[in-house]
């Protein structure tokens, strides 16, 4: 499958930990709120405030500094975003198991519950001739760092990623670039059929893994549920 992203584009890059794959990853117990989306295992809590956003932050603190793994965490008075992974591009191990499952026992303990609808990883992808590499002036632009061969990202973990891939034949009415969408598998179909709902068209579909949008004038977005079923 097109989708083994993380497994292909560990680049070369072998960090010797054993690798968890988002299969296994759900098999464990107390990930039940947690999906795969590029990039790591998610989580979005909703909270009432952002005192209490705060509060469950400082379990998650307490909860990272037990694991001995931290994660990146994204505080709003709506709600908390957590991801946890292992390796640069997204790779998951079983300390992001023990993490995530620490983490979600925080939140029950203060009553939150969790949003899959909440989640999801934009990226830009951005189609280049064979024999050329514009990834310099993307670099530039954006201040952000390589991973591998075909992906920028932001420092911080961010803004939308930056993926690199070949300009296959010319898809008149398609741009050279398009937007990647990752999403929880079971939110996939249900985003596609919103945006047909809203006038978009499926442009081409590899159910249930990903889908090729095309907006009304023909803006491409891919809609990827394919992260969250790895093997
Ligand atoms: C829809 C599809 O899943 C996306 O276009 C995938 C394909 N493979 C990819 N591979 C890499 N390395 N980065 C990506 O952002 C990416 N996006």
């Amino acid at each position: 499958m097109r989708g083994s992203k993380m497994a292909q584009d560990g680049n070369g890059v072998d960090d010797g930990f054993v690798r968890l794959m988002p299969k296994e990853f759900h098999a464990t117990r107390g990930v039940e709120d947690w999906s795969v989306l590029f990039w790591g295992a998610h989580v979005f809590y909703r909270t009432a405030s952002f005192a209490q956003a705060a509060e469950f932050m400082a379990g998650i603190a307490r909860a990272a500094a037990l694991v001995g793994h931290d994660p990146d965490v994204d505080v709003r008075p709506e709600g908390v975003t957590v991801r946890t992974f292992t390796r640069v591009d997204g790779a998951l191990s079983a300390v992001d198991a023990a993490l995530a499952a620490a983490v979600s026992e925080e939140a029950h303990r203060l009553g939150l519950t969790s949003d899959p609808t909440m989640l999801q990883i934009s990226g830009i992808a951005v189609a280049q001739d064979a024999n050329l590499d514009t990834r310099p002036f993307w670099e530039a632009v954006f201040g952000y760092r390589r991973v591998g061969d075909e992906d920028l990202i932001d420092p911080l973990r961010r803004g939308p990623h930056l993926w690199f891939h070949e300009l296959r034949n010319p898809r008149p009415g398609r741009g050279r670039t398009h937007i990647d969408l990752s999403v929880p598998a079971a939110e996939a179909e249900k985003r596609v059929q919103a945006a047909v709902a809203a006038g978009g068209r499926i442009a081409s579909s590899n159910a249930p893994y990903w889908w090729t949008m095309a907006s009304p004038d023909n803006h491409g977005v891919d809609i990827a549920g394919w992260a969250d079923f790895e093997e």
